[in-house]
């Protein structure tokens, strides 16, 4: 538990609170690349399409993990071609919570299990297809078989 109170801690640091809602008169009609933003309009940033973008990613259909080893791309919300997490003052708040469960449970995961795909499946026969949503599901589950190797 100390870890977790560090980890919220820190995050506490990084994002103080602000208030969800911002001041009304703080908000101003604005124009963005031609588009006329009204105060109050709610925006939303294609992840998705950036995430896609041919100009930004190399094979960019592709599911390769890899192709974030040995890459300085920053996804704090630093670096606008990946933002996991949002950026800017709204950005998540709970991003350093948020990678420590991940790595935690994934790392978890690998450690305790030999994982294997049923039925004779190969790695290339998995669906990394999406459902639409504002959270990415996979259309198809991935199953595998864990085998326990402690
Ligand atoms: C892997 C885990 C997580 C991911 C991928 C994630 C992603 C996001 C994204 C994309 C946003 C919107 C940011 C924006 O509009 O620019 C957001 C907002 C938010 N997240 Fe997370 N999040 C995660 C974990 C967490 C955790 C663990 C907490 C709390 C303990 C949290 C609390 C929040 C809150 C309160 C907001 C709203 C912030 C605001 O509107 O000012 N998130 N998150």
């Amino acid at each position: 538990m100390p870890y977790l109170k560090a980890v919220i801690k820190e995050t506490l640091r990084l994002y103080p609170p602000t208030p969800l809602l911002l001041p009304r008169k703080s908000i101003e009609k604005s124009t963005l690349e031609g588009y006329e933003i009204q105060p109050g309009a709610i925006i939303h940033v294609n992840i998705w399409a950036i995430g896609r973008d041919s100009k930004i990613w190399e094979n960019s259909e592709e599911f390769i993990p890899e192709r974030f080893l040995n890459n300085n791309i920053n996804f704090k919300g630093q670096d606008f071609e990946l933002i996991p997490f949002g950026a800017g003052r709204r950005g998540c708040p709970g991003i350093t919570l948020g990678v420590a469960i991940v790595e935690l449970a994934l790392s978890n995961l690998l450690y305790a299990f030999d994982w294997e795909l049923p039925c004779g499946m190969k790695k290339e026969d998995i669906d990394t297809n999406g459902k639409p949503g504002i959270v990415m599901h996979k259309k198809i589950d991935l199953r595998l078989i864990p085998a326990n190797h402690i």
